[in-house]
């Protein structure tokens, strides 16, 4: 057998069917479904009087449009109290496990799946979410499918897809103090662009990605998609074995299963379709300044102008961005004023995200002009922050402490910015009205954006104390 790479590896071991020039039928070993994506799916099921195939490999919570206040209150936006009783019931008629707002496994559908265990290398993994990239971290192939694929996964647990090419991003090097995996994904996104993953799926390797956490891996992983890519993929080690150990639905079989997973990595002189090489000592802490994600520069640069770009309808971007964002070409970033910093999200509400964020705010005050809030990815992690103290430390500098769900990430719920009004948020879009219609959003780490807090404006978190 020829070389292969992971990815390749987990196609060949689910492929059911292919027929030539079409795509293939792929076997897929776990979907994860949200209120907002499996409305109509559940309901095609039932028009046509199906069943879902395996409940057992489909697991729902809610996360985008439920409030993150007090839980004991009745939800008042009409729509969000319907998509998510539309879940519990459609859970309840198709017998799937659903963790709803009183489970304490509720969290961000990407941040409960590996909480849980569910998330495994070597698997294939989807959701109706274009975000499913972030369990690609473990050696999944995870990806993000539409509405009548989820349908069809329901009915059937195969999907059809065509394959991707492969593009190895290799991460040399190590992180400077201060720089974080949130920083090497914006990197990688400004150096590839929005589309520059468009048709590949991505595998990260190299030093740096070795000695990432597993939370760190979901980060890079969880952007994958804003570079254009299928999926983000790492190749499963150690690390990632460690972490899943334990977990509620780790296998029994343990040593058995790992010995499986060991074999989900690239093959030594597998060819990838193109490689992008990242020297990572050199990366600053990144800030995003326009309305995608590639729109992003370290933090000790200014604001670019539209004349620092060659190509004429890139300078008409870069104009209209910084016209809605509100921004003077050759402004510092470090001068860029706050009125609001939100800590959450599935690329960077984990305990290890809220701790770093902790350790830079701990007996400090966010700036009177600044409203500050953090949204634990899930319950869980909300819990073990409290126990930790971390939540204590976030509300004795004037943080607002609130329950799991996808928040401020994106304007589907309560938690939204005022016309104008602009935010670093650890989140992974930037998008014009993203964080609510008008909201200026700037993509940050969540050490980056808890000292923005503090000051009011960004600040370069490598000579902050
Ligand atoms: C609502 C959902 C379909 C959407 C996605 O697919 O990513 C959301 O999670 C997002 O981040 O924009
Ligand atoms: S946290 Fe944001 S990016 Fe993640 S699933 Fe929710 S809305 Fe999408």
């Amino acid at each position: 057998m020829p070389a292969r790479t992971m990815f390749e590896k987990i196609w060949d071991t689910h492929l059911v069917h292919q027929e030539s020039g079409r795509p293939a039928l792929l076997y897929i070993d776990l979907q994860l479904v949200h209120e907002v994506t499996s409305p109509q799916a559940f309901e095609g099921l039932r028009l046509a009087g199906r069943k879902v195939r395996q409940p057992g490999r489909t697991f729902a919570t809610m996360d985008h449009n439920v409030p993150t206040t007090d839980r004991s209150l009745p939800i008042l936006d009409p729509i969000a109290k319907q998509q998510m009783q539309t879940l519990t019931d459609n859970c309840k008629e198709f017998g799937v496990t659903l963790y709803d707002l009183n489970s304490e496994h509720q969290g961000i559908v990407h941040v409960i799946g590996p909480e849980l265990g569910l998330t495994q290398p070597g698997m294939t993994i989807v959701c109706g979410d274009s975000h499913t990239s972030t369990h690609g971290a473990f050696g999944a192939l995870a990806f993000g499918i539409g509405t009548s694929e989820v349908e069809h996964v329901l009915a059937t647990q195969c999907l059809l897809q065509s394959k991707a090419k492969t593009m190895e991003i290799r991460c040399d090097g190590r992180f400077s103090p201060g720089v974080t995996a949130k920083d090497l994904v914006l990197a990688i996104i400004g150096t590839i662009g929005t589309a520059g993953g468009t048709g590949y799926v991505l595998e990260y390797t190299g030093e740096c990605i070795r000695a990432l956490s597993m939370e760190e891996r979901m980060t890079v992983c969880n952007m994958s998609i804003e570079g254009g890519a299928r999926a983000g993929m790492i190749a499963p080690d150690e690390t990632t074995f460690e972490y899943i150990k334990g977990r509620q639905f780790a296998p029994k079989d343990f040593e058995q299963a790992v010995a499986r997973w060991k074999e989900f990595q690239s093959d030594e002189g597998a060819v990838y379709d193109k490689t992008v090489t990242i020297d990572v000592a050199a990366l600053a802490p990144q800030v995003t300044w326009g309305t995608t994600p590639a729109m992003v520069a370290d933090v000790t640069r200014n604001v670019p102008s539209p004349g620092d770009f060659t190509a004429e309808v890139e300078q008409k971007t870069v104009e209209h961005a910084l016209a809605y964002m509100g921004l003077k070409a050759g402004t510092p970033i470090t001068d860029i004023r706050l009125d609001r910093v939100f800590i959450g999200s599935c690329t960077n509400a984990r305990i290890e995200d809220l701790r770093a964020a902790a350790k830079v705010l701990d007996g400090k005050r966010v700036a009177s002009h600044v409203h500050a809030m953090v949204v634990p990815g899930s319950q869980h992690i909300k819990k073990q922050a409290e126990a930790e103290g971390l939540a204590d430390v976030f509300r004795s500098a004037g943080f607002e402490w609130r329950e799991a769900g996808c928040s401020m990430c994106l304007a589907m719920n309560p938690d939204v910015l005022e016309p104008g009004e602009r935010c670093a948020s650890t989140s992974n879009r930037n998008f014009e009205g993203r964080q609510g219609k008008g909201g200026r959003t700037h993509l940050v780490s969540p050490s980056m954006a808890a000292a923005a807090a503090i000051e009011g404006h960004f600040v370069d978190i490598r000579d902050w104390n």
